[in-house]
């Protein structure tokens, strides 16, 4: 039986693995999430994907080990988790009534040196609301956690008014690609339980 290892801290990402069905565990990466500002949000979540996953698979190196990271896009401005209400009411400030991308980078990484990788983008577009709404949004703390300051699966989809692109992606594994690295991987799916030993 192959062991898969989600690493990560992010109960979004556990949420979405989980609904798969596949049998992983997660450990967190305990990395550094720092990188050059020069690199884009396309760049920075590929390079810091690959940093999640290589820490776990140092630690693991029989094991498969998906990493992942994502940023939000908008105006040329890279925005990643608020770290207070105040800095969350400055970033949906600025997706608000605007297009934005949310940028996922996952790698997955196996036994003899297999690598897979791929950055996935979702386009949103949000209504303009005015100052009231946001702050009773706010106020429903969904900002926390979550790059972009918004959980596009709860009562943030009332800000939505258009998305290109995988939904789970938003929410923090592009589902769509992640399915698709595991099947070249070799992943059975739908397998059965083995049987309890007697
Ligand atoms: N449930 C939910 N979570 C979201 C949404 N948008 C962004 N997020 C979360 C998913 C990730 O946990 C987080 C993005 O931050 P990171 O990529 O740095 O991951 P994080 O530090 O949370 O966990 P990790 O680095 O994987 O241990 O934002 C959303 O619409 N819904």
């Amino acid at each position: 039986m192959r062991t898969l290892i989600l690493a990560s801290t992010s109960s979004a990402r556990r949420a979405l693995m989980d609904g798969l069905g596949l049998p992983y565990r997660a450990e967190s990466p305990g990395v550094e999430e720092d990188v050059s500002p020069t690199l884009s949000a396309r760049e920075a979540v590929q390079v810091l994907a690959g940093r999640k996953a290589k820490a776990v698979h140092a630690r693991h190196p029989e094991a498969w080990v998906l990493g992942a990271d994502q940023l939000v896009e908008v105006q040329g401005e890279v925005l990643s988790k608020p770290p207070d209400r105040e800095a969350a009411k400055r970033q949906l400030g600025k997706l608000l009534g605007q297009t934005h991308d949310i940028c996922t980078g996952v790698c997955l990484l196996g036994p003899g040196g297999h690598i897979a990788e791929a950055v996935e983008v979702s386009r949103l577009t949000f209504y303009p609301v005015r100052d009231e709404e946001l702050e009773r949004y706010l106020d429903l703390g969904e900002w926390q956690g979550c790059a972009g300051s918004y959980r596009v699966e709860g009562a943030g989809q009332a800000l939505l008014a258009r998305l290109e692109g995988d939904r789970t992606n938003v929410q923090g594994l592009p589902m769509l690609t992640v399915v698709r690295m595991l099947r070249d991987a070799g992943f059975p799916f739908f397998e059965r339980p083995e049987p309890l030993k007697p």
